[in-house]
């Protein structure tokens, strides 16, 4: 196949190559981004972008969440606009699940901070029978219901919304799981001192890094119920081997369910996905998606600026 790299992505070196084109060649633009008119979806950028082409089709879910020049500007200037198959499957997967679930269908929420996820948990508690919390956010939820949480991370402003997440998961009849003990380190650090200790008993001085084997265990019976299984944000300080265990587990589960069961898996956000992939089961779930950011707004129910754009099929 004839493949040849421009120097640029827009001007008289793109127009000359992409004139030389031969039938089926692909010429690959250098990164958009170079120019600060792209990120301000600049009209005049967008359409030297497209002057080049004759129907666009944008298959960078990652970046759909984006209203740039080379995901939404350009659309004003090429006929079709259209989705490309990753787009399509990101899409099918993310929004088709989510809108029409296998029941029972749980949610996994991890990562660093409740704030982050506000509009995501909030989402999906509409949908949802189970919604399993871990990560650098529980401490937030523990801290609210008067639990002692030592030098955990803890969201202070946000102590009423977790408060009131109980509440609305209480009203709306869904399951909602925190962990029941916590592996606890002296520092943050690779090296740390860790033990295990109940939710209910972090000592002063020490921070809740992962989460404990009932958490687990818990965990693990409340995902063999379920049909569909939507895992955004780590359980855990995944990086620092001693603190993986909880986000490795929640993944060889989601691994073992979709192969044995045919549970419906869909991992969204980068470092949810980054732990997959470090223990080798990317290809064992039903869905990785490529976006993070993009993934949680579709999550949330929010229309992505880059889809918007793009004709109907
Ligand atoms: N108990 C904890 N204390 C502090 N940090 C934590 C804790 N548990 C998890 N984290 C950190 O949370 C970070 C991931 O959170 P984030 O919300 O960014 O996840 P994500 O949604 O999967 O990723 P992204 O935002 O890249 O899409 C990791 O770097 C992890 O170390
Ligand atoms: O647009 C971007 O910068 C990348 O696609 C990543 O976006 P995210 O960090 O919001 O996922």
């Amino acid at each position: 196949m004839y493949v040849v790299m421009a120097n640029d992505c827009i001007g008289e070196e793109v127009e000359k190559l992409a004139a030389a084109l031969p039938e089926g060649g692909v010429l690959l633009l250098e990164n958009v981004r170079f120019y600060k008119e792209e990120e301000k979806n600049d009209p005049e950028f967008a359409k030297k972008l497209a002057s080049v082409a004759d129907l666009y089709v944008n298959d960078a879910f990652g970046t759909a969440h984006r209203a740039h020049a080379s995901t939404e500007g350009v659309t004003k200037f090429l006929k079709p606009a259209v989705a490309g198959f990753l787009m399509q499957k990101e899409l099918d997967y993310l929004v088709g699940a989510v809108a029409n679930p296998k029941k029972p269908f749980a949610a996994i929420v991890g990562g660093s901070k409740v704030s982050t996820k506000i509009g995501v948990i909030e989402s999906l508690l509409a949908k949802v029978d189970i919604l399993i919390l871990g990560g650098g956010m529980i401490y937030t939820f523990y801290k609210a219901q008067g639990y002692a949480v030592g030098k955990s991370l803890v969201e202070e402003d946000k102590l009423e919304l977790a408060t009131s997440l109980i509440e609305k998961a209480k009203a709306k009849g869904v399951s909602l799981l925190l962990p029941t003990d916590i592996v606890v380190a002296d520092k943050f650090a690779p090296n740390a001192e860790s033990k295990i200790v109940p939710a209910t008993a972090i000592p002063d001085d020490w921070m809740g890094l992962d989460i404990g084997p009932d958490a687990i265990k818990t965990f693990n019976a409340a995902l063999d119920t379920t049909q569909t299984i939507i895992w955004n944000g780590p359980m855990g300080v995944f990086e620092f081997e001693k603190f993986a265990a909880g986000t490795d587990a929640i993944a060889k589960k989601l691994a073992e369910l979709t192969t044995s069961k045919g549970v419906t898996t869909i991992i969204g956000g980068g470092d949810s996905v980054a732990a997959v992939e470090k223990a080798g089961l990317a290809d064992k779930m039903s869905h990785i998606s490529t976006g993070g950011g993009a993934s949680l707004e579709l999550l949330e129910g929010k229309p992505l600026p880059g889809v918007l754009a793009l004709d109907d099929a």
